[in-house]
């Protein structure tokens, strides 16, 4: 809601040391958003987008910054929407940039979906198993909580519909709705086609329960903006007229979760991200004592400046942060 917005114009800090410094200091934790998918002419007509990196291009002085914020005490956390990798997958993308980390340091949205069904959700014993529209990273995930599931990357859906396939879903034939699903999970799938929206659909009208691991609309890639895991609900929300829960940011399920897990002082932390309405909105309904916007992803200067979910401070690159030393 525009009304949780800071409505004081963030401070722009890129080259101002000393205020810098006082922000820096005011915090224990900082929250990063990192994605960016690849920019395969990043460097030529397109820029890349992202917080710590765009794709396999790292930012240049991210290692650093990170270093320096670890240097003096803060605790790094890595909080992604993109849910179609795992923590560990994450891990690895950041051991290959050359960030350290650990499995522990990074929250996805796949990861935050798995254990909102599995720890949250009182499903009925028969009524156990997710239907996935997403990539492997929600199946890694759900795996790694024990939950069953079907869908997903599972070739067996990546077809056309046939004539049958309708009489079958009309019917509730079992052969293609299963009985036991009690959730639908939608995620960013590369695979999204018109079987997946169809069969999802009806698992809700049966009553499964109706969630999204994330709701962005655009997902950045080289430079410019395609369908993100939010376009991949759009269609059941106009079929069905109905909102998914959303576990990704700015979903405060998911900062429940982070605190749960850090046991943070929520006002001595800081989200860092590109995009208002899911970074910068996540850590103002979060209540935390800050929120830092870079220029090198989604938003624009006016985003920040004057838009609805406008950040305490804003800067050029993260980088700019090596310049409080
Ligand atoms: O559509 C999506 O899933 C998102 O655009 C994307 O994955 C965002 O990831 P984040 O910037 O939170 O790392
Ligand atoms: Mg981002």
């Amino acid at each position: 809601m525009a009304q949780e917005s800071s409505q004081v114009a963030p401070r722009y800090l890129t080259g101002d040391k000393a205020g810098l410094r006082e922000f820096l200091d005011k915090f224990d934790v900082f929250l990063f958003d990192c994605d960016g998918l690849s920019p395969v002419l990043a460097l030529s007509a397109f820029p890349p987008r992202g917080v710590l990196w765009s794709g396999d291009l790292l930012f240049p002085g991210t290692v650093e910054t990170l270093e320096l914020l670890r240097n003096n005490g803060k605790q790094v956390v890595f909080v992604t929407n993109n849910s179609t990798k795992s923590r560990a997958d994450y891990r690895k993308k950041l051991e290959g940039l050359g960030i350290p980390s650990t499995v522990e340091e990074i929250f996805s949205s796949s990861y935050s979906s798995s254990i909102y069904i599995s720890r949250i959700l009182q499903l009925p014993e028969n009524k156990r198993k997710v239907y996935v529209i997403g990539e492997t990273g929600i199946e890694q995930e759900l795996r790694s909580e024990n939950v069953p599931f079907i869908g997903g990357t599972d070739p067996a859906y990546r077809r056309d519909v046939t004539p049958e396939d309708y009489k079958k879903i009309a019917a509730g034939d079992e052969s293609l709705l299963d009985p036991e699903v009690g959730v639908v999970l939608v995620g960013l799938d590369f695979h999204m086609n018109y079987l997946k929206i169809a069969l999802a659909y009806h698992y809700i009208k049966r009553g499964a329960v109706f969630l999204a691991t994330n709701i962005d609309s655009t997902l950045p890639n080289s430079g410019t903006l395609f369908p993100g895991a939010g376009s991949m609900s759009a269609p059941l929300i106009m079929m069905l007229n109905k909102e998914p829960v959303a576990l990704g940011k700015p979903s405060q399920a998911m900062m429940d979760s982070i605190e749960g897990k850090f046991k943070f002082d929520r006002s001595r932390a800081c989200m860092v991200g590109d995009r208002a309405n899911t970074d910068i909105r996540f850590g103002l309904e979060g209540k935390l004592g800050g929120t830092l916007g870079v220029l090198t992803g989604v938003a624009s200067k006016e985003e920040f400046v004057s838009g609805d979910y406008r950040p305490h401070a804003y800067l050029d690159k993260l980088s700019d942060l090596l310049d409080s030393e």
